[in-house]
């Protein structure tokens, strides 16, 4: 099952991060964009080229450090259907490599289009006389709470058939998270306390070896004291930790997403590994050339870091 998987993985790499994939053609370095502009036009086709060669390097030279890959689907479709088929050669090139895909789409609807989202990515889509394919075939999504559990069913169905997992959107990273998350509802209790109430409650059905859950949820590092009471609600419940790095979160905000085994919390960066070769610390080593490298290095330094915290 997906959680365990992960965990493995975690275990294996000594890791609890992940890779974003979140790239724009600014990111992609010249000479990748030269060729596929050469070769394709200078159009949204040679764009979509030149960032599958980037993906592709990046996954090259982090899959035996990392245990997973997060895309992010806007960066894909803000390039149409090119993107979306480079959303396609990256979970599959990921998997490939060995590593879990976690599809961040932050999905949902009534329950019977959320059926249709979770069969996109997570499920078998039936094509002909009884026929199931994979379409996307990602490891686990991130799912929107706010239309409530008719439309978490299907995705929570999808998880105990394939095998898959999500984490559901509990308290985000962004500056203005408060504004609906943080209104107190109910019996003093917040709402972003209130879904994970309904997290933990939702993945009790998809436990597995290490007693968490395939159902988790999504906890900003930039939360670090809402990220302790969350911890304490969804004991049970692997939290998917977005905004170390370029949101400004550290590895000290992110210690109070774990539990005390040292396990439960998976760490993302996507700007500062896929940019690491124009930071400070990494620029004079590692130019343009030698982007992947510097995302290497970049990925371990952050393993350190992360562990060096929790
Ligand atoms: O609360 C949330 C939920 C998701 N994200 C996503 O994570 C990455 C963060 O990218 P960085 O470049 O490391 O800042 C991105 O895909 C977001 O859409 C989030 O940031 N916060």
């Amino acid at each position: 099952m997906f959680i365990d998987e992960l965990i493995d993985k975690i275990k294996e790499k000594n890791n609890p991060t992940v890779v974003g994939l979140d790239p724009r053609i600014e990111y992609v370095p010249s000479v990748i964009r030269a060729c596929a502009f050469h070769e394709h036009g200078e159009n949204i086709k040679g764009a979509a080229e030149a960032i599958w060669i980037f993906n592709r390097r990046i996954i090259d030279s982090v899959h035996d450090v990392v245990p997973a890959v997060k895309p992010q689907l806007a960066y894909y479709e803000m390039y149409g259907v090119e993107g979306l088929r480079v959303f396609d050669r990256t979970v599959k090139y990921a998997k490939e490599k060995g590593l879990l895909v976690i599809a961040d789409g932050k999905r949902n609807d009534i329950g019977s289009t959320a059926e249709a989202y979770s069969t996109a990515f997570l499920g078998k889509t039936q094509v002909d006389g009884g026929v199931f394919e994979e379409a996307f075939g990602a490891d686990a999504l991130t799912v929107n709470p706010y239309l409530g559990c008719d439309g978490i069913s299907p995705f929570i169905e999808d998880c105990k058939k394939y095998e898959k997992g999500i984490f559901i959107l509990v308290k985000t990273s962004n500056k203005s998270s408060g504004q609906l998350q943080d209104i107190v509802a109910q019996d003093g209790r917040s709402i972003y306390e209130i879904v994970a109430g309904h997290v933990a409650e939702w993945g009790q059905g998809v436990m597995g070896k290490y007693g968490y859950s395939s159902v988790g949820a999504v906890v900003g590092a930039t939360y670090p004291e809402q990220a302790k009471i969350l911890r304490g609600i969804m004991k049970n419940s692997y939290i998917l930790v977005p905004g170390y790095g370029a949101q400004g979160g550290t590895a000290g905000d992110i210690a109070n997403s774990f539990n005390k085994d040292g396990l439960g919390a998976i760490v993302n960066a996507s700007r500062s590994i896929m940019c690491a070769y124009k930071s400070d610390i990494w620029k004079d080593r590692y130019g343009e050339d030698r982007f992947d490298e510097a995302c290497r290095a970049e990925a371990i330094r952050m393993r350190e870091d992360i562990n060096s915290a929790i």
